[in-house]
């Protein structure tokens, strides 16, 4: 729905988006999929297999949004294809999956992304250069949650969210939320020049009825060394039995604190409070008693300023995204690997196709 809003209605003139063709394991379901979410566009095909899109001369890019376990060989299939490829979160099932795919990408030279769609949204924009401009000083502490009540005790054990063949859980479900986050926030703040968490750790309880991860705890500490003068810690945590809490997420800066609402994948508004009550009361929009609201209002749930970023760097011959690169999606399973192994939280045979 959001790939079909008018890219006008959130003031993009230069890329626009066409949906050519659906693959679905069935030809019935995937014409379904067109009646009912594609306005029954005759013009797009319908296949019954997704290499039946991969191969498809009309189609440039793949959006692939299967269960967790099955991003890497659909990705893989289709840019051995030729294709570009926006993938969902988690990108893959381990971090071996991700370099197996990056290279592949890298080899056949196509675009290849996570749909790390919180990474483009205006907020997240806005939020990041509040952060850095320097008024709040360094980060220090930040906490982000994403919880959901999935009703675990009356879905199907087969559920994506409780199926250990598909990684269910929700570490690999939610938790890159809370970390797109703390990536923002810390990693990505110019003092910490890219520097990996210093460490890293993690805690799993696991529900009885499948085994899988019902909470996570995870935290990164990022330290100063030789290249890095960034000292902070972040605090993770999702679960699949709770509604969000709010706030979503709230990052502690040496001299205020931004405070996001939920949800935390898409949020639509934050405040700044600042501690110097008389640096705050001096900017713009901010209220007398120190704090800076903003809200963001567009056409859609914002799914669909990732999808601008594809067609840029489609058009413009770019192998990755500046704002959310490989690296990235890298730090991601590296850390959801590391806290998997810490919370004893092992795949069945047949899922995390490639190790180390
Ligand atoms: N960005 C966001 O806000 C969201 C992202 N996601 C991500 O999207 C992905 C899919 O999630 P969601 O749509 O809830 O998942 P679903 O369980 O609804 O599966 C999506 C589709 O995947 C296909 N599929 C392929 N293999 C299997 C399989 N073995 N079992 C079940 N379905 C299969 C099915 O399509 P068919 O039968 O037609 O082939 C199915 O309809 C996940 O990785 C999740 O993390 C999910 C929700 C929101
Ligand atoms: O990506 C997602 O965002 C919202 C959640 O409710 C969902 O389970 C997840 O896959």
């Amino acid at each position: 729905k959001d790939l079909l809003v008018d890219p006008k209605t959130r003031g993009v003139q230069d890329v626009s988006h066409k949906v050519t063709a659906i693959g679905s394991r069935s030809v019935e379901r995937a014409q379904e999929f067109i009646d009912k979410f594609v306005n029954g566009d005759k013009e797009v095909a319908a296949y019954g297999s997704y290499q039946g899109v991969f191969d498809d001369k009309n189609v440039d890019a793949i959006y692939i949004g299967t269960p967790h376990t099955y991003h890497y060989d659909a990705a893989l299939a289709a840019i051995k294809s030729g294709k570009h490829v926006l993938c969902e979160k988690p990108v893959t099932s381990n971090a071996a999956e991700l370099r197996s795919l990056i290279a592949a990408a890298k080899e056949h030279k196509v675009f290849f992304m996570e749909a790390m769609w919180t990474r483009f949204q205006p907020l997240a924009l806005e939020v990041k250069k509040i952060a850095e401009e320097g008024s709040l000083g360094k980060p220090v502490m930040l906490h982000a949650d994403l919880s959901g009540d999935f009703d675990i005790e009356n879905i199907p054990k087969s559920h994506r969210i409780l199926d250990p063949q598909l990684g269910g859980g929700a570490l690999l479900d939610l938790g890159p939320y809370p970390l797109v986050w703390a990536i923002i926030a810390l990693y990505e703040n110019p003092a910490n020049n890219k520097g990996f968490p210093t460490t890293i750790t993690g805690s799993m309880l696991k529900t009885p009825l499948t085994g899988v991860d019902s909470s996570t705890v995870f935290t990164l500490s990022f330290t100063p060394s030789e290249t890095s003068s960034l000292s902070a810690l972040a605090i993770l945590s999702c679960n699949i039995t709770l509604d969000a809490p709010e706030p979503g997420v709230t990052i502690r800066f040496e001299r205020g604190t931004i405070i996001i609402n939920p949800p935390i994948y898409s949020p639509r508004s934050f405040k700044v409070v600042y501690l110097n009550k008389g640096v705050a009361g001096k900017k713009e929009g901010a209220t007398a008693h120190g704090e800076l609201a903003r809200t963001f209002e567009y056409v859609g749930k914002g799914w669909h300023f990732q999808a601008d970023e594809v067609a840029r760097c489609v058009r413009d011959g770019k192998l990755e995204s500046e704002l959310w690169g490989h690296d990235k999606s890298l730090l991601e399973m590296d850390i959801f690997d590391e806290v998997r192994k810490q919370g004893g939280y092992v795949f069945p045979p047949g899922v995390g196709k490639v190790t180390a």
